[in-house]
């Protein structure tokens, strides 16, 4: 059977543990097939964002416009779009699929990932057209209220863990990929939490960098058939 395909709309993490890293291991998990446009390059490691670099308007929109026209995605999630031109150009495009709109503002490890310009532009031009956004607390605060969405408001929980950076990118493409497979928002709400909850569980004893570690992009480590 030919999978959905699921787009993100994000930027690199070149630690592997959020943004467009985190999207595609969590789609394929899922059984969608996993389109991306990437709105910027971040350099990040598990201890915080050390610079960011959008990439140029014009390659966005060639990148959004080459997925739409030829893969047709049921279902579009958004990360971190960088530039309050890409946040409209989204909106203007994607407003007839499924819209898992995550407004990355704040980082879990508190580092400010977008201007007022770009909050702005969330709060008049995206939200309105999203089928469900997925702030975290302090982004909801940074949005302000009221705003005019299905809100699904993420929070920690209470797996004890510090390998927990990616978790809200992992938590908005799950929830993509289940509505793309057709449950329903409270369905897809449930058996996302789960899927983030079980990563965290397999990667909680990890010890990968020095910092907040990534929430596990894996299914099951081979012990059998790696290279000696
Ligand atoms: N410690 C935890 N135990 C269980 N579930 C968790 C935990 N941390 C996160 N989750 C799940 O992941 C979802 C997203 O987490 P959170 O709100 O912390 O993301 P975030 O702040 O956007 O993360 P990030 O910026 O690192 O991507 C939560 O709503 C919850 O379902
Ligand atoms: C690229 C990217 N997207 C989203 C987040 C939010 O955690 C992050 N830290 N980095």
């Amino acid at each position: 059977m030919t999978p959905p395909v699921v787009v993100t709309i994000a930027a690199t993490d070149s630690g592997g543990g959020a943004g467009i890293a985190a999207d595609l291991a969590t789609f394929a998990a899922l059984g969608v097939h996993g389109a991306c446009v990437v709105t910027a390059v971040t350099a990040q490691d598990t201890g915080g964002v050390h610079a960011i670099h959008p990439v140029p308007h014009e390659v966005v929109a060639a990148q959004l416009d080459a997925v739409l026209d030829d893969l047709d995605p049921v279902a579009v999630k958004t990360g971190m779009l960088a530039t309050p031109e890409v946040v409209r150009l989204v909106a203007e495009r994607c407003a007839d699929r499924i819209l898992v709109v995550d407004p990355v503002l704040v980082a879990t490890s508190g580092a400010v990932l977008a201007s007022d310009a770009v909050r702005q532009a969330y709060r008049d031009a995206l939200l309105p057209v999203a089928t469900v956004a997925t702030p975290n607390e302090d982004e909801l605060v940074a949005l302000g209220r009221p705003v005019s969405t299905n809100l699904l408001v993420t929070r920690g929980g209470d797996i004890p863990t510090t390998n927990d950076h990616g978790t809200g990118c992992t938590h908005s493409s799950a929830l993509a990929a289940y509505l793309a497979h057709g449950l329903d928002l409270p369905t897809a709400a449930a058996r996302a939490d789960a899927f983030v909850a079980g990563q965290l569980r397999l990667g909680k004893d990890w010890t990968l960098g020095r910092g907040r570690g990534p929430v596990a992009h894996v299914h099951a480590i081979p012990t059998q058939g790696a290279p000696a």
